[in-house]
């Protein structure tokens, strides 16, 4: 097998471990408990999409909303990871969107259903291209944002989030082992809102990167 890049890590990456409700100001605007263990929710590698190719709307979904969220790209697997040496297993970093069908997702909990109809479609997960892991000496203090259509929705740093960075990679590798390639993505914060057919979605990470998607209709349906 030709050697991986792990810059590349989405064309051949593996398990994409999603972590809700990390944020205290985002778990309250949508009327939830703040966890006192991780909330954890899985999507397929399929849901990668890149900037130039559009996030495509559910056909199922009226209410599609928009999560900025810091991603880990693990370089180095492991069961049961000690906080002490998790970041060891990190490659880098991207930022990332957890486009959730909130609508699929509010009928879910109700009926007690899991999530995947609401957060694991195609194009679920847009990513930014890789930042190696010295381009953010500390993931514990970074500052990330995302417009719609130009105007600043959402804007929180990672000093917010409940649990940190070596502590997920403690207790998502104790349940769920990790492997070169895994995404973990940690969470947003407050100011979810909806996105609309034609929407442009602008997200960053202050002096680090930027990244740009259109929002599209979805063009398929299973007959
Ligand atoms: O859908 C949710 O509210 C949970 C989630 O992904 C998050 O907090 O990032
Ligand atoms: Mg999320």
């Amino acid at each position: 097998m030709a050697t991986r890049n792990i810059a590349r890590f989405w064309e051949w990456g593996r398990k994409i471990i999603c972590v809700g409700r990390n944020y205290a100001d985002h778990a309250k605007e949508l009327k939830n408990a703040i966890p006192t263990e991780p909330v954890l929710f899985l999507k397929p590698p399929s849901a990668y999409v890149k900037e130039g190719s559009p996030i495509l709307v559910p056909h199922y979904s009226h209410n599609l909303h928009h999560e900025v969220e810091l991603g880990v790209v693990i370089g180095k697997g492991g069961t049961a990871i000690p906080q002490t040496s998790a970041m060891e297993h990190v490659a880098g970093y991207v930022l990332c969107l957890d486009m959730t069908a909130r609508d699929i997702q509010d009928e879910c909990k109700s009926k007690g259903l899991p999530w995947t109809l609401a957060k694991a479609f195609n194009t679920s997960c847009p990513v930014s291209d890789f930042i190696p892991k010295d381009k953010i000496p500390d993931p514990g203090d970074v500052s990330l944002w995302l417009k719609v259509n130009d105007v600043l929705r959402q804007h929180g740093n990672t000093s917010q989030m409940i649990f940190s960075i070596p502590y997920l990679i403690n207790y998502i590798s104790g349940i769920i082992s990790l492997e070169e390639g895994d995404l973990i993505i940690t969470g947003t914060p407050k100011g979810v809102s909806a996105v609309q057919e034609h929407d442009e979605l602008q997200a960053g990470i202050d002096g680090v990167v930027t990244m740009t998607f259109k929002v599209d209709k979805l063009g398929y349906k299973s007959q």
